[in-house]
């Protein structure tokens, strides 16, 4: 996305999902609500027995399955059920065509993503009815953009609106969801890492809570949690830039037009700037001043998670707070184990090898059983 059409996506976004007034007075609420939801399924058992014995859950699935619904409520004002069940396929097929061999045979996993792909870009599809539904309800930037008009009078077109919105989901989707499941991952390695989130978040409050404003903006720690899953194992390792001017740097030229890979994970992995760069060490964020390190860190330069300039994430705040309301009702509701041992690889993306496999139980039910390597 470039000229034009970028200023008017950022435009966009400014108004809605990336607008701080917005994710307080609105998204906020829906966000408690959807990952409660995924939540609250852990504790039911088909049978309406308790599960004591502990459940399975693939959590990065769960995280995905979480980000989705919640990218397809912000975007399109379009609650969970069988329409975006049947999309989330779909977007599935698509991003594996993306890592497939380019064969466009109906066999073929490209071949079927672009079958895929055709369908949601032909139309809104089913969503058009799911939408009509809730019409009574915010349109969120998808109705925002296919009602929008530009500075020239030209209005987005259908394909374009799509594009536009497969390409948020895809921004918001596997990066927020990869957090959420490695600070969970480190979280389990670090016991008094997880003892004091526990503590920010006191006992949870009572099942009928919701999570407001005041209780993100208190979550310290978490931001320091959420900083350091970043800092170690961030999803987006860097970013292409152009020279836009012959650039010199420690005694080379980058020539005008060069293309560049301006990588973060080299500059978080720094021993000059993080001292043991390799710890998980939720706590360097605190004296580095704790709520201050909720952007951008120490310093810009030297923590970028979320890029930089022009091109800043404009999910970056949407992000840290579906992550920290899904933390704060993790850890305080459930314990944990790892199912299985797993491991964090970042080749060729950052992730964990199994999708990080967790038996979870209910605390109020099943106290952690001090015997159990691991359990917490
Ligand atoms: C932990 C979660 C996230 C991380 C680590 C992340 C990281 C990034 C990074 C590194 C960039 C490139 C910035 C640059 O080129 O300087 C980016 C761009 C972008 N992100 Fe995010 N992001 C996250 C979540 C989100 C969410 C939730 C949304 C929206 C729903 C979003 C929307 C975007 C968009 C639209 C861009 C393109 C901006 C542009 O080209 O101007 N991101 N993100």
């Amino acid at each position: 996305m470039r000229g034009a059409f970028h200023r008017r996506m950022h435009a966009l976004l400014s108004a809605t999902i990336a607008s701080p007034t917005v994710i307080r007075d609105h998204l906020l609420h829906d966000i408690d609500h959807l990952i409660r939801r995924t939540l609250d399924s852990w504790e039911e058992k088909a049978d309406g027995s308790e599960p004591m014995a502990g459940r399975r859950v693939l959590l990065q699935d769960q995280a995905k399955k979480i980000t989705f619904e919640l990218s397809v409520k912000q975007l399109m004002s379009i609650d969970p059920g069988e329409w975006t069940e049947g999309l989330m396929k779909e977007y599935l097929h698509l991003i594996d065509g993306f890592f497939s061999i380019p064969l466009a045979f109906s066999f073929t996993t490209y071949g079927r993503a672009l079958q895929g792909g055709g369908r949601q870009a032909g139309g809104r599809g089913g969503g058009a009815e799911a939408w009509d539904e809730q019409e009574e309800t915010e349109p969120g930037p998808a109705g925002a953009l296919l009602e929008a008009e530009s500075e020239d009078g030209v209005e987005f077109t259908e394909e374009e609106a799509v594009d536009f919105l497969l390409a948020l989901l895809v921004a918001g989707y596997e990066t927020t969801s990869m957090i959420m499941t490695l600070a969970v991952k480190y979280l389990a390695d670090h016991p008094r890492a997880l003892a004091l989130l526990r503590e920010e978040g006191g006992d949870g409050g009572h099942p009928d809570d919701v999570l407001d404003w005041a209780d993100y903006k208190s979550m310290l720690f978490t931001q320091c949690v959420i900083n350091e899953t970043m800092r170690l194992a961030n999803i987006i390792s860097g970013v292409f830039r152009r020279a836009t001017a012959d650039v010199p740097i420690k005694g080379y030229t980058i020539p005008k037009g060069c293309k560049v890979f301006a990588s973060f994970r080299a500059v978080h992995m720094d021993p000059t700037y993080y001292t043991d760069a390799r710890s998980f060490d939720p706590w360097r964020w605190w004296s580095a001043g704790g709520a201050n390190g909720r952007q951008q860190g120490g310093g810009a330069s030297v923590f970028c998670p979320f890029g930089g300039g022009p091109r800043f994430c404009p999910g970056y705040e949407l992000a840290r707070v579906e992550i920290s309301v899904f933390l704060h009702y993790l850890v305080t509701r459930f314990n944990w184990e790892p199912a299985e041992e797993d491991k964090v690889v970042y080749f060729p993306t950052t992730r964990t090898v199994k999708g990080y496999p967790i038996t979870v139980r209910p605390r109020h039910r099943a106290p952690p059983n001090p015997d159990v390597r691991g359990c917490y």
